[in-house]
C-alpha cells in the first residue's frame, strides 16, 4: 500500500508491506510547483529503493491542502493504475464525529486518531506538532469528541519575524534561561518554554474536560522538539499519520 499525507508545509507518502511501513519520503508541499516536481521525486524514491508499482495494491491519500490534491489522485492514476481512496472523515463511518460540522474535521487529524485508538484502546489525545498544532480528542468507544488548535512552533516564529521589522527568524533551540540576554535567545525562549507551558496547559483543561485518565500521544514534525516536557507524553510515535493512513485503507472497501 502506498499512503499520503498532505500537510500544509510537508507531504509524507509513506509505503507499507501489509501492516509494516517500510519506507517514507518527505516532500515540501509545493503549491506553486506543478505535478512533475512531486511525480519525480516519488519515482526517483522508489526506484532507488526497488519498490514495484506492482508490489503497491491499494492507495490512501489525506490531504489538508485542496489545491495539491488532485495531483495526488492523478500519480496514483497515471503511474500506479490505482485508484487512490482520498479520506472523507465525515462519509467514513470509522469514527463518529461529535463536532458542528463533521465536513469540517481535517482528515490528517481523523486518521491519526484512528491510530491512536487502535494503538491504545483507551480513552486519548492526540497532540500533532505541524503547521499547526493540534490536540485531537477521541474516546475509547470510538468518537472524536473535538479538536484544539494553534499555530504550530515554526509558524509562530515565522509569523513573529514577518509582522516585525527588527527580529531575527530563529532557529529552534532551547536557551538556558528563560530571561534572554540577546534577541535570538529571547525569542527561542519565548517561545520554547511558552509552548510548554502552553502544551501542558491545554492537555490540564482537556484532561479536567474530559474527566476520565487519557493517553496521550505525540506525533508530527516538530514533535521532538519541546524537550522539558516528554513526561506529558505516554508515547511519541511521528508515524502515526501514516499509520492511521493504511488502517484507513485497511479497513475500507474500495
Ligand atoms: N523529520 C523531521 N525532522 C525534523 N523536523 C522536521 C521533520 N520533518 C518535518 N520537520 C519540520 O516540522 C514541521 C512540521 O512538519 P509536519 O508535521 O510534516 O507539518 P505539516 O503536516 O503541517 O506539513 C515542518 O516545519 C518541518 O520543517
Ligand atoms: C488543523 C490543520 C490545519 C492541521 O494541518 P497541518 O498542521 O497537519 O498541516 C488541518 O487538519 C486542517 O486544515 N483541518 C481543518 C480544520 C479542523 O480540523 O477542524
Ligand atoms: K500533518
Amino acid at each position: 500500500m502506498i499512503v499520503f499525507d498532505v500537510g500544509n508545509t510537508d507531504t509524507v507518502v509513506g509505503f507499507f508491506k501489509g501492516e509494516n511501513l517500510i519506507n517514507k519520503l518527505r516532500i515540501r508541499s509545493l503549491k506553486n510547483e506543478n505535478s512533475i516536481y512531486f511525480e519525480y521525486r516519488i519515482l526517483n524514491f522508489m526506484l532507488e529503493n526497488n519498490i514495484e508499482k506492482r508490489g503497491l495494491q491499494k492507495a490512501v491519500i489525506s490531504s489538508v491542502v485542496p489545491i495539491l490534491t488532485p495531483f495526488f489522485v492523478n500519480f496514483c492514476e497515471k503511474f500506479l493504475d490505482l485508484k487512490p481512496l482520498v479520506v472523507t472523515p465525515a462519509q467514513s463511518g470509522l469514527l463518529k464525529i461529535n463536532i458542528d460540522m463533521p465536513e469540517e474535521l481535517g482528515s490528517d487529524l481523523y486518521v491519526n486518531a484512528l491510530a491512536a485508538l487502535e494503538t491504545t484502546q483507551s480513552d486519548c489525545v492526540v497532540v500533532d506538532f505541524g503547521t499547526a498544532l493540534t490536540f485531537t480528542v477521541v474516546n475509547f468507544s470510538g468518537q472524536i469528541e473535538g479538536v484544539t488548535i494553534l499555530p504550530g512552533i515554526k509558524t509562530a516564529i515565522k509569523s513573529l519575524f514577518s509582522q516585525t521589522s527588527l527580529l531575527p527568524e530563529v532557529i529552534l533551540e532551547k536557551p538556558a534561561s528563560i530571561i534572554g540576554k540577546n534577541s535570538m535567545h529571547a525569542i527561542q525562549s519565548g517561545i520554547i518554554y511558552g509552548y510548554e507551558s502552553m502544551v501542558l496547559g491545554i492537555l490540564k483543561k482537556i484532561k479536567e474536560e474530559v474527566g476520565r485518565p487519557v493517553t496521550v500521544i505525540g506525533t508530527g514534525g516538530l514533535s521532538a522538539v519541546l524537550t522539558g516536557i516528554s513526561n506529558a507524553f505516554d508515547m511519541i510515535d511521528v508515524d502515526l499519520t501514516l499509520q492511521g493512513l493504511a488502517l484507513y485503507g485497511r479497513k475500507t472497501q474500495m
